[in-house]
Order: structure tokens, then sequence, then C-alpha cells
């Protein structure tokens, strides 16, 4: 099923313009949304999972009209906020057990077998009688996404799922997403670049509420092959390279000089070296294009 995204704009009372005039096309598989803070991707998020209203535009997913009938996509909606608050002090089973009452499964024998079966996906099942409360971060998550597997969500929404968790949490997080994603529609949003490389055959990268890029990792890398040049330098001479350069990004060396990564169409100077293009180079161009439309 298609999610299409038309002309979407929010703005908040504050005068806070979150999404301006956003069109976006997501089908099934693993779609990374990429931007910074404030880039607009939880209003985004919250708008498609019927929290908020926009102030115009049409969301789409397969034959439901998403703002007309809110109903209908929450029935096939699993979403996992930012933020998911306080958990009870009881078992993963018995609150497993609790929202799947709540989400309609009356059926106690029907409840157990899919209790069962988001506890395997989500590899919790061997831990199933603890206190979710007492769960370490990366559990929470992996928790959440087992709330949300509950009612066989046909579109799956989760804000930022591996901000704070430690590289093996998020590594066990991302396979979880993973294998959810094969047969569903999974946006995921995250500022972390790699999250996006691992794990998404797509992705767009959003700010200032605009899709600035929509495209694959894969793509996005091969489109700028052969324009991006490394060079080291001192510390010191940084803000002359970025007045003369276009200066991606910048990383320390131990000895205390820079390696700055600069894209161009051809090679700066003689002192630079080819290098293979990143994702991260990929979304620091895509920000820095709309830079001068943001300060305009
Ligand atoms: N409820 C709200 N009221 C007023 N302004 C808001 C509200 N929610 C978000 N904003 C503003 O809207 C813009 C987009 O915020 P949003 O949270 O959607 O971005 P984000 O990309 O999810 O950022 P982050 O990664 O920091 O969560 C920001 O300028 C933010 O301050």
């Amino acid at each position: 099923m298609k999610l299409i995204i038309k002309n979407l704009t929010k703005t908040y009372k504050n005068g806070v313009k979150a999404l301006d005039n956003l069109d976006l096309e997501i089908g099934i598989g693993m779609f990374g949304l990429l931007g910074p803070n404030g880039a607009g991707k939880s209003s985004l998020m919250r708008t498609i999972a019927t929290l908020q209203s926009p102030d115009s535009g049409e969301i789409i997913f397969g034959d439901i009209n998403v703002l007309e009938d809110n109903m209908s996509l929450r029935k096939v909606l699993g979403y996992l906020p930012q933020s998911f608050g306080v958990y009870p002090k009881m078992s993963a089973e018995d609150l497993l057990d609790y929202f799947a009452t709540l989400k309609g499964i009356a059926n106690k024998i029907e409840r157990k077998a899919i209790i069962k079966e988001v506890l395997e996906i989500t590899n919790l099942y061997d831990v199933r009688h603890k206190n979710v409360a007492g769960y370490s971060g990366g559990m929470k998550q992996r928790f959440g996404i087992a709330q949300l597997l509950l009612n066989n969500p046909k579109l799956i929404i989760v804000d930022e799922p591996t901000a704070g968790l430690d590289p093996a949490e998020r590594h066990r997080f991302l396979n979880v997403l993973r294998e959810v994603g094969t047969n569903c529609t999974v946006i995921f949003s995250t500022h972390i670049v790699e999250d996006v490389k691992e794990l998404c055959n797509e992705m767009a990268i959003l700010n200032g509420g605009k899709i600035l890029k929509h495209t694959t990792p894969q793509n996005a890398t091969q489109e700028i092959e052969g324009k991006i040049w490394t060079k080291i330098i001192q510390k010191d001479d940084l803000e002359e390279n970025i007045k003369m350069y276009n200066v991606l990004s910048r990383n320390f060396n131990p000895d205390n000089t820079l390696n700055i990564r600069v894209y161009s169409e051809t090679k700066p100077s003689e002192d630079f070296t080819a290098s293979k293009p990143q994702l991260d180079d990929v979304y620091f161009i895509a920000l820095k294009q709309d830079e001068p439309l943001l300060t305009s």
C-alpha cells in the first residue's frame, strides 16, 4: 500500500511553519526520514498518525483518505512516538495482554498467540516475565515495537527510536525493524545518517518543513561519485578553506590537524585526494544547498 502526501502544511499557534507544502510518496519497505533537529520530522509523523491536523493538504494511504477518515487509518497504524512515557510495574507479557485487550482482541487464545509472536519478533520472549519499567532503553524501544505490532499494522511510524541507545542495543533494535519492515510500510525518522544507510531502501532529507531530497541510499551516493575530495589541513586554516571551498564536514585527527571533506565537480586543487562518497556527504550537500533559501 502506498502512502501519498500532497501539499501538506502545518503551522503551530506560535507561528512556526513546521510543514511547508510538503509532497511525498512512500511505498512498502523501510523509509528513512532524515533531518536535523527542528526539521519537521515529528510534525510530519504526528500528522500522518492523525494526532494533529494540518492547515491544508492531503494524506492517502491505500484507499484511506487519512484526514477525512482518521479511524480507518488508526486501525492499520502502529505508532511509536519519540518518548513513550512511563511504564507501570507490570511484566511485558501482562502489559501486552492489557494493550491487546484495549486494541479489541477479545479472545484469550488469540491474544496469547499474537503476544507470543510479537515477543519473539522483538527478541523479548525470554524476558517476558520481567517488569517493563526495569527494562534497558533498548528493550523498552523493542517493547514499543512489540505493542504496536499487536494489531498487525500495515503502516508503522517510529519517531527517532535509536536516540540514546548504545551501539549494541541500537543494532538489535534496527534488526527488529528490518524484520518488521519486509511486508508493510515503515517510516522511521532519525538524525543519524548511519541508521538510514544500514536499514532503509528509500530515504528523504527533510529541513524547514520541506523535502530537500527523495532518493535511495545507493543512488544518493552514486550521484556524487567523483565529486568528494579530502585534504588534511591545520586547524588555523579552516576559516580560509571554508571561504575557498565547499566544505561539507571536518574531523579532528589525533595530531590536532583536520580532515576536511569538500564537494566539487572537479579536483579543487592539487593537494586534495578523491574520496568515496558517504551518505553523510549527501546529507550535508542537501542541507548546504538549502542554506541560501533559509537565510534569504
Ligand atoms: N507543539 C508545538 N508548538 C509550537 N511549535 C512546535 C510544536 N512542535 C514542534 N514545533 C516547532 O516546529 C518545528 C518542527 O519541529 P519538529 O518537532 O516537527 O521537528 P523534528 O525534525 O522532529 O525535530 P527533533 O529532531 O528535534 O525532534 C520546530 O521549529 C519546533 O520548535
